[in-house]
Order: structure tokens, then sequence, then C-alpha cells
């Protein structure tokens, strides 16, 4: 039998279904060079070019066969996020910040005000969370952002976090309901027609009053608020309750049978519903740069989202990151984070659904995976939970993120805090002083971590970047260089570099407009947008010039400079 949820939403477009057709994605394939080159500029001087240092070099890569006319839509510009820009010039290279921060965006941020204050804050990601709002109230934030992008020169990428069918409470009459201990409330999946009548709240799923049973515990948000089962009368459950608290709109239930979540027919419920599907359009059309997929139970729903998106937005590049906040998530960990193209840590739902004692080892190895597959990956949820009233988080919040960015997460993601609090910038503030603390503590103490990295490529040419990424950033520890440069136009040797997780920053220059802001999610990218051709000597020397004009690299400063056109390391010091 179907399960329904009730979607608390306009009733689904007919046609809008779940059965989508499956297209196989063309694989992205990479142009470039086979051979790989080393050379070595001498410190002064640039004018000399590239010097015999080279270690191998196929003839037709001679510098001088590669000299291309410049694209057409060149100018002399080079973008990058001008809150990045101020950063650079104001303390140099090395004190930029690796960790990317993403901001939930809600009522307390949805004005361009605030959403300016969060991207002069160091907002990578703005995240909108389709739980909750209209689209119209979406397209408006999704337009904002853009118009500052535009505007006033940041690089704000926009994330879109998909409902999921999960079982949650409806809206509320009121922005909270406190419980307390001992009340009586219903729990109910009756449709009122007028207000809700006193303690009591709605439930977006049909089979709820038949699955559960007396003597049930029923968490809300993961145990913020609990209540026993009491008695069923129809659609109402009634439950006492056993842990006060604040019950907020659409708060996630999941309820317990002898110390275990009870998985009945809602196990059977899509990942992605049919109002999920809407919402999917609704993004691909806004161009969203990604889509979170909540409640993600296997590889295949990813696989089949990212042949829809391929097929509805042709040449579009909209990332898919996979929630994982579910044991079947945690389950099928590792084929699901091979299909997505990234990943998030969604504490919260995962606190409810695992004992909450398990979390830190599932964050550690999911963030660790991640890495190892090469897919940027965000620590979610509850990172500084107190602020959301507090000016000031308590010192357990400031390790928990501590210990996110000491595992070298991507990403670190403010929700209610950013959402829905009393201090939203405070917080982005604190995320940003503590992430810079300890990246810098990390790497004075120079705690190389001895991570293996699996080679991940599927042909010779990948297996060559790779190469050269996992050479490139170890050259540029043990040199000591201020920075790497990478010219890329898919991101993808950006991305291999950034995983090496290097001393130093990472500038990559990108072509489109749309790899520049998917890379805003990935630790230690400076994602840049220039116009470059295949000769990579003038690319060089119009980048240099470029960055020296603008102040943000200086004479004498060192540089490791790979590209996937030409797969060559070169050292360069800024003449
Ligand atoms: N667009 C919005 N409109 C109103 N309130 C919002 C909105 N987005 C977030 N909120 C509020 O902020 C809180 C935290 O937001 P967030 O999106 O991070 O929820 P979450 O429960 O962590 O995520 P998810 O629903 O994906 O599990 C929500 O519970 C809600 O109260
Ligand atoms: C972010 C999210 O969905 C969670 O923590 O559950
Ligand atoms: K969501
Ligand atoms: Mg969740």
């Amino acid at each position: 039998m179907a399960q329904s949820l009730h979607s608390f939403a306009p009733p689904a477009v007919a046609g809008a279904s779940t059965r989508r057709r499956q297209y196989l994605l063309p694989q992205l394939r990479r142009a470039g060079a086979l051979s790989p080159a080393v050379s070595i500029r001498p410190r002064s001087g640039r004018a000399a070019g590239r010097i015999s240092a080279t270690l191998f070099q196929s003839p037709d890569l001679d510098s001088t066969a590669l000299v291309q006319p410049p694209s057409s839509d060149t100018g002399g510009a080079i973008d990058v996020d001008s809150v990045t820009e101020a950063e650079l010039k104001e303390n140099g290279f090395r004190s930029t910040r690796r960790t990317k921060l993403v901001c939930t965006i809600g009522p307390a941020t949805c004005g361009a005000e605030q959403l300016e204050a969060l991207a002069v804050g160091g907002m990578n990601v703005a995240r909108v969370n389709m739980c909750h709002g209209t689209h119209e109230w979406h397209r408006e934030v999704i337009r904002q952002v853009r118009q500052l992008n535009e505007e006033k020169g940041y690089a704000v990428a926009v994330m879109m976090d998909t409902e999921g069918s999960e079982i949650h409470m409806g809206d509320l009459p009121t922005a909270s309901l406190r419980a307390e201990d001992g009340e009586i409330w219903t729990f109910s999946v009756r449709y009122f027609n007028s207000p809700l009548p006193e303690r009591t709240v709605n439930v977006n799923y049909d089979g709820f009053a038949e699955d559960v049973k007396v003597g049930d515990e029923l968490l809300v948000d993961g145990g913020m608020v609990r209540f026993d089962v009491i008695e069923k009368i129809g659609p109402d459950v009634k439950c006492r309750c056993t842990d006060p608290g604040l019950l907020l709109p659409r708060a996630n239930l999941t309820f317990w049978r002898d110390g275990s979540l009870v998985r009945e027919r809602n196990a059977m419920l899509p990942t992605i519903s049919s109002k999920d599907w809407l919402d999917i359009d609704f993004g691909i059309a806004e161009g969203v740069d990604f889509i979170a997929i909540s409640f993600v139970k296997s590889a295949e729903v990813i696989h089949h989202l990212k042949s829809y998106i391929a097929a509805r937005s042709r040449g579009s590049d909209i990332s898919v990151i996979a929630k994982i906040e579910s044991m079947d998530s945690l389950k099928n960990l590792e084929e699901i984070i091979r299909a997505s193209d990234g990943a998030m840590v969604a504490r919260g739902d995962l606190g409810a659904q695992i004992p909450l004692e398990q979390v830190p080892s599932a964050q550690q190895r999911i963030v660790k995976i991640c890495r190892q597959l090469n897919k940027p990956v965000i620590v979610a949820s509850q990172l500084l939970e107190s602020m959301i009233e507090y000016p000031t988080p308590t010192r357990a919040e400031v390790a928990d993120v501590s210990e996110a960015v000491r595992q070298r997460a991507d990403a670190l993601m403010l929700s209610g805090e950013s959402a829905m609090g009393q201090y939203p910038e405070k917080s982005l503030a604190i995320l940003r002083s503590v992430s810079i603390r300890i990246e810098r503590w990390w790497r004075e103490e120079k705690r190389y971590e001895a991570m293996e990295l699996p080679g991940i490529a599927s042909s010779f040419s990948d297996t060559v970047s790779e190469e050269i990424c996992n050479s490139a950033a170890k050259m540029a520890n043990n040199l000591g260089v201020d920075a790497l440069f990478v010219y890329t136009k898919t991101g993808h040797m950006a991305s291999l570099l950034s995983r090496c997780r290097p001393d130093c920053p990472i500038f990559a220059f990108t072509t489109s407009t749309s790899v520049r802001r998917r890379l805003n999610l990935q630790w230690g990218l400076i994602p840049f947008r220039l116009s470059f051709s295949d000769d990579m000597e003038s690319n060089l020397n119009r980048t240099i010039s470029l960055l020296k004009a603008r102040g943000m690299i200086q004479s004498g400063d060192l540089v490791i400079a790979v590209s996937d056109m030409l797969q060559s390391i070169q050292v360069i010091n800024i003449p």
C-alpha cells in the first residue's frame, strides 16, 4: 500500500509524479594533455619563462605550440568574491579561512540588509529549507542573493534543501508552543478546518495513528521534547509529556518502542515525495547551485535525481548533496557518497535515528569517506544551538565546532541560529573565528594527518591529474609556498587539490560563474572567475599582473601552479 504524507502545501500538480525515466549521465571527460611536465621558473625574472626542469613533455605541448587566441569574452577581468579580496589584501594569503560556511536563511535573515550582513560576515552558501515557506518566499530570497552577488561582487551560492518524506508536525498557530511536564497533548492526522484545538498538533503521515502503539515513546526533534503514547482514539493519539520543551512548526517526529526506533510502513515512504519533485523543479528553474536531498536511503535515488536534473537542465551543473540523517543512509554510506556530489552530516535527524552517543563517530566516518572519495562534506545542526537565544556560545559548542574544523570538514552549517535566532551575524562570526583559529593551530603544530588518499580516477588522464595534485600539494607544504594556483574548467583539479588539505590557500581559476559558485563549498578554495586560454604561459602572466594590480599578491610571493589543460606543475616566484 502506498503511504502518503500531507505536505501542508498546495496540492501537487498532476503529472509531477515521482516516476521518471532514468537517463544515463554522460560522463564528463576532461580534455587535456596526458603528459605531465614539471617546470620551474626562476625565482626572479619571469620573462625567462619555463626552464629546463621539465621532466617529460610531449613535443606537441611545447609552449610555443600552445599559444592560442584568448577566448572572446575575456576583457581583462578577474572576478573574486569581494569579501575574500578584502581579506586577502588585509591579512595576506595565509590567514584566509579554509573552512566554508553555510547559513540557513529564514525569517531572521531574509531581508536584503541581513543577507548582505551574512555575505560580508563570510557566508559562502545560503541554504533555503523547503520544509518551510512558500515558493514565492524562497524565490525572493534566491533573487536577493543573486542581486547582491551581481551588484556587490559576492559569490554566495544557493542550496535548496528538500523536505523529504519523514514524519513531522504541521504548522502551529504561533511561532512555537510550550509543552509542560505531565500535560496531555493530542497528535492528530485529522484535517482541521478551523484553528487547532488547544494542545493539539497535526501529524503529516496518514498511517501515524495506526502505526503507533500505546506505550511507545514519541520524540520531537530527536528528543528535544518527549511524550508517552497513552491512548489512541481514531485519528487522534493522546500523549503525556515526559520531557518538557518547545514545539516548533514542522518539527520532526519519531517513535520508539522497547528502546528502538519504530520503522513500520513509514519505511516505505519515498525519499523524494511528489512535493519534493515540485520543489526540485522550482530549484532547477531558479538555477540553484546545490540541491540537498533529505533522508537519502540508497544511491539509487541520487542516480535517479541526477539523471532527472541532467535531462531537465541541459548544461547546468547543479550539485546533488546527500543528507546523511537516517540508519539506512549509514548502512549504504559509501555507495551513496560515491553517487552524490557531496554530503551533509545532518546531525539533527541523525541524532533522532541513532543513539546520540553514536553521532560523533558517525560524523567522523562520514567526513573521512567524503574526503577519500573527494566529495565536499558539510557538518550541520546544533553547532551553536544556544545562540538562537544567547549572544555567546557555550564552551561545549565551541569545542564541537573546533572538532568539525579539526576533522577538516569542508563546511559548517548554521540552522536555526541564522534562520530564526536572535544573533545570526554573531553566530557566523563565531564559526569564522573558531575556524581560523583551529586551522592556524593545526598548521603551526604541523599536524599533517596520515590520511591515506586512495586513487579515485577512472581513466589514465584522471590518474595523471590526481598524481599532479597530490604532488603539487606536497611540494607546496615542503616549500612553504604562499598559494597554489589551479586553472580548471570543470573544477575537478581544484577539488583534487582541496582534498589534499594543503597548508596554503588554493586560488581556483575557472571560466564559468556557476563552477566558481560551486567551488565555494570546498575546503581551502578561493574561486576566481577568469577567462583563460590553453596557453598556460600567458594565463599565468595575465593572472599575476591582474592579481598584483588588485593587491592580492605581491612581488616575492611563491606560488605553485597546475592546470587541467597542460598537466604540469610550475613553481613561480612572483616578480
Ligand atoms: N523559511 C523558513 N521560514 C520559517 N522558519 C524557518 C525557515 N527556515 C528555517 N526556519 C526555522 O529555523 C529552524 C531551523 O531550520 P532548519 O532548516 O535548519 O531546520 P532543521 O530541522 O535543522 O532542518 P531539516 O528540516 O532539514 O531537518 C526551523 O525549525 C524553523 O523553525
Ligand atoms: C540539517 C538537517 O536536516 C538535520 O540536521 O536533520
Ligand atoms: K529539509
Ligand atoms: Mg533533517
